[in-house]
């Protein structure tokens, strides 16, 4: 499956266009059932199934789950929100194949049940879980239940991956041809439990027309654009990171300059004020280190092609100065912590100056200062503040959303909790300006950052900030081409 992920919207799209070209709904319905079924049967050995059916296409899908299983010799009981005679269509169609009892919708379904299918409501989803399907919810967690989710489980908003009311918690949920940002984005994704795509006979070739700009994070959407170097190549071709450095928080800029160099960047300098200098050249001896009253001579100098400003310098006008500066010169950057700071009381004078070269990398505090209190989800603030920034912003969190000025998006899903630790943020700062350094595009700069970031936290418990840049040699090894 590709890492496309589609709205809601561009599902029903990629649906229609299905049907145009030629693949029936009742095909799609047939074999969506049938892959939860499949996943359904993986996991659990026959059994006592209670198949929940709501009035909609997620409830058509039930209908199938529920003769499947039972032709599989399960023990199978069906229970449908609202009347057998008010399904349309697909749904009704295969509700007519169900020859088991159809039951009202109530907890009497579950009674000496060992899984629920919860086919009550997926992408047509439209307010707020209210009635006997809340209580269905409620009485599932109460009994402790395992479920199996066709396509979300009911509640969560497919777009959004918000809860409208309540939902229940599936260890696996089943979905079809791709994921939706609900399965990516939290809390959705953790009430989804194990997420299977499905393919269900739509060709990836309506993709072309559907166009989505959004994906999930993932070698697969960054790996030829990595910039590997050349074997003729030298070490100014790989490019030359400036982090600018602080006078008390020395440990940020070396961890920026560190993971800079791991990931691919030529070389780094990091530039300091003079009180920082001393405790600077006694670090790492491939890093440069530079007096940050020479600003200036390093900026005009070309060969010095991107800068990392913010991790440890110190929140105030100094920084600000330098930062505007900066983004005068058109250069690669990323801008984190202290310099998204420093502008929370203007932040128009910062968006003034930036391009789609810059990267700012906040997480929920800094965002919120720079572009205030806003609703939606992670995707939808992302998107809205890059438009705003006019420059793509990655709005750190368990569920990152790397988002561009024009729309185009991804949300990275393999950030393990060890990273919530002190510096973690200064290492994904590095490794953004250390690729864009090496002459990587920023949009694909800052998903590589947070793709590898999550990867390299993969050896778990204990984990400390400085062990991340060590991690890459590892996973850039099995990436390289
Ligand atoms: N796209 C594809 O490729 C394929 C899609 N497939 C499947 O189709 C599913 C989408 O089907 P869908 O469009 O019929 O919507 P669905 O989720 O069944 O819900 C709509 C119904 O629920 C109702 N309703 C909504 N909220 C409610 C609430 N809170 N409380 C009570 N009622 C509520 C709503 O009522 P209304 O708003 O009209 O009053 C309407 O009757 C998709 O998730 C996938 O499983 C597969 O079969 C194969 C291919
Ligand atoms: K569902």
């Amino acid at each position: 499956m590709g890492p496309e992920v589609l709205s809601v919207a561009e599902m029903y799209r990629a649906d229609a266009l299905a049907t145009v070209g030629g693949v029936s709904g009742e095909h799609l319905m047939e074999a969506a059932g049938f892959a939860v079924a499949r996943a359904l049967r993986r996991r659990f050995g026959p059994c006592r199934v209670a198949v929940l059916c709501g009035p909609g296409n997620n409830g058509g899908d039930g209908f199938v789950v529920a003769r499947r299983l039972r032709d599989a010799g399960y023990a199978v009981r069906l229970a449908l929100l609202g009347d057998a005679v008010n399904l349309k269509g697909d749904a009704a169609a295969m509700a007519s194949r169900w020859h088991g009892a159809t039951e009202p919708l109530s907890s009497a379904v579950l009674e000496r049940a060992d899984v629920v299918v919860d086919a009550l409501f997926g992408a047509g989803l439209a307010r707020p879980l209210s009635g006997v399907a809340a209580d269905m919810v409620a009485e599932i967690a109460r009994r402790g239940l395992p479920v199996v989710a066709v396509d979300v489980p009911s509640g969560v908003d497919g777009d959004t991956g918000q809860v409208l009311g309540c939902a229940p918690q599936a260890v696996t949920t089943v979905t079809f041809f791709r994921k939706k940002p609900g399965h990516l984005l939290l809390p959705g994704r953790l009430l989804c439990g194990e997420v299977e795509v499905a393919d269900i006979g739509i060709p990836a070739s309506v993709l072309a027309e559907v166009e989505p700009p959004l994906a999930e994070n993932g070698p697969a959407v960054w790996r030829d654009r990595f910039p590997w170097p050349a074997v003729d190549g030298h070490k100014y071709a790989r490019g030359h990171l400036v982090v600018v450095g602080g006078p008390v928080m020395t440990g940020a800029a070396r961890l920026v300059a560190r993971a800079a160099r791991r990931v691919g960047a030529g070389l780094a300098t990091i530039a300091a004020p003079a009180e920082a200098l001393a405790i600077l050249r006694a670090g790492d001896p491939g890093t440069m280190v530079a007096d940050l009253a020479e600003f200036d001579t390093l900026l005009a100098d070309s060969r010095k092609n991107a800068l990392v400003l913010g991790p440890g310098c110190g929140v105030g006008a100094a920084l600000r100065a330098r930062v505007l500066a900066a983004a005068r010169t058109g250069k690669a950057m990323v801008l984190d912590a202290d310099a998204l700071s420093s502008f929370s009381e203007s932040p128009g004078e910062l968006f003034k100056v930036l391009s789609d070269n810059v990267v700012l990398t906040p997480h929920d505090g800094e965002f919120a200062r720079l572009f205030g209190k806003s609703d939606g989800s992670r995707l939808e603030r992302a998107r809205r503040a890059a438009k705003r920034a006019g420059a793509v912003v990655l709005l750190k969190g368990p569920d990152t959303v790397v988002a561009h000025p024009d729309g185009r998006a991804v949300i990275n899903a393999n950030a393990p909790p060890w990273l919530a630790t002190a510096g973690s943020g200064d290492v994904l700062a590095g490794m953004i300006g250390g690729l864009m350094a090496a002459g990587m595009d920023a949009f694909f700069a800052a998903a590589a950052g947070a793709w590898l970031h999550g990867a390299a936290a993969g050896q778990g418990p204990g984990l400390i900030a400085e062990d991340l840049p060590e991690a890459l040699p590892r996973i850039l090894t099995a990436l390289f081409p």
